[in-house]
């Protein structure tokens, strides 16, 4: 039998033999219709979804749950919501130890986190064995829960943001949010393309420049990373000449929804923590940081989404190959420079 420790090891050991850090393919992957013969009806109160504070992939939903006020008075410091939402909320407590995510309890609290609504468990890997008995793969968030059928609907952020963004508009009372089109058809294979380019350049290569375990892996990352922020720097510069505020004009789409998640990470976290330091978006990116800084002031709904705490502890402390001590640092202060900086 392998030793606590040797297990704790494993489960926190992101890269592959050959020192790079491959990401495994979510596995739930149904959706939810507003089609009325459909197994996951998009209903009020049937559905909650489980997201980590600190994971980008997870805020990327939340994101839309909050601006779509799909979750009503959604309170960043306690992460409850109105019992009448449309959509219920967990939050995991923001450290991932060797059974992966938890939820806080009387003993082990946690600012901004929630207790399972549904069955009170301690861990999200209660949900995935639930669904899915002889489950092996990786206990991720986000998590779409179907309380009816007591399964997982999915698990990958980039498919539950495009029913979120749809589907559940007939139950959307503000007349704003309900409009709200992120993925609206003629921009689709503008995002399509734009979301390619990012997926594997910038939001997963900050995880692979910062769990590769061989220099040249991680050297060849960060260069590629950066190269690809400095192509989204000079698109964002262009979009400036046009007097366009977003990637693809002046409504947000899901484009900069993805990728804001990253970029609202990168210079309280990913800079340091995953090496990420051939610049900083503050001071080498004048475009980005803009663009970043106006979604965050100023999209309603953004900034309550964004929880600094969580997202430095975790990372800090939860990476223990990365950081053994888990010491956080301070910096940079303020995580997010005003807007008129
Ligand atoms: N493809 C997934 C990735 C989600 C993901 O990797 N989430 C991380 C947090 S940032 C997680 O839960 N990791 C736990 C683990 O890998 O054990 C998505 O986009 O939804």
């Amino acid at each position: 039998m392998s030793s606590p420790k040797k297990v704790a090891i494993e489960i926190l050991k992101f890269a592959g033999k050959d020192g790079a850090y491959k990401r495994k393919v979510s596995q739930f992957r149904n959706v939810i219709s507003s089609k009325p013969d459909s197994k996951y009806l998009a209903e009020a109160g049937r559905y909650t979804v489980y997201i980590s504070l600190a994971c980008p992939w997870a805020c990327r939903v939340l994101m839309y749950l909050n601006t779509k006020k799909l979750i009503k008075n959604f309170n960043p410091v306690t992460s409850t919501v109105d019992k009448d939402s449309i959509i219920d909320l967990a939050v995991v407590h923001w450290h991932m130890d060797d059974k992966g995510w938890r939820f806080p309890s009387a003993e082990d609290p946690c600012d901004a986190a929630t207790a399972d609504p549904n069955y009170g468990y301690r861990r999200i890997r209660e949900l995935y064995f639930k669904s899915e008995p002889e489950y092996d793969g990786r206990f991720t968030v986000p998590v779409v829960w179907d309380k009816k059928s007591q399964t997982i609907v999915n698990n990958e952020s980039s498919e539950i943001i495009r029913f979120l963004n749809t589907e559940f508009n007939h139950l959307i009372e503000d007349p704003v949010a309900k409009a709200l089109d992120y993925y609206p058809e003629p921009l689709q294979p503008a995002i399509d393309e734009l979301n390619e380019l990012t997926y594997e350049n910038i939001n997963n290569a900050v995880y692979k420049s910062g769990f590769a375990t061989a220099q040249e892996v991680y050297e060849k990352e960060v260069i590629n990373l950066f190269k690809h922020l400095d192509i989204v720097e000079s698109k964002l510069k262009s979009q400036n000449e046009k007097n366009e505020k977003y990637l693809l004009g002046n409504n947000l789409t899901e484009s900069d929804i993805r990728l804001f998640t990253t970029i609202i990470r990168f210079d309280p976290c990913y800079v340091q923590h995953f090496k990420c330091n051939l610049g900083t978006i503050r001071h080498d990116y004048p475009y980005l940081h803009n663009w970043v800084r106006e979604i965050y002031w100023n999209v309603p709904g953004v900034k309550e989404t964004v929880n600094f705490d969580h997202i430095k502890f975790h990372y800090t402390k939860s990476h223990i190959a990365i950081n053994p001590h888990g010491i956080t640092p301070l910096g940079p202060i303020p995580h997010i420079l005003p807007l008129e900086n």
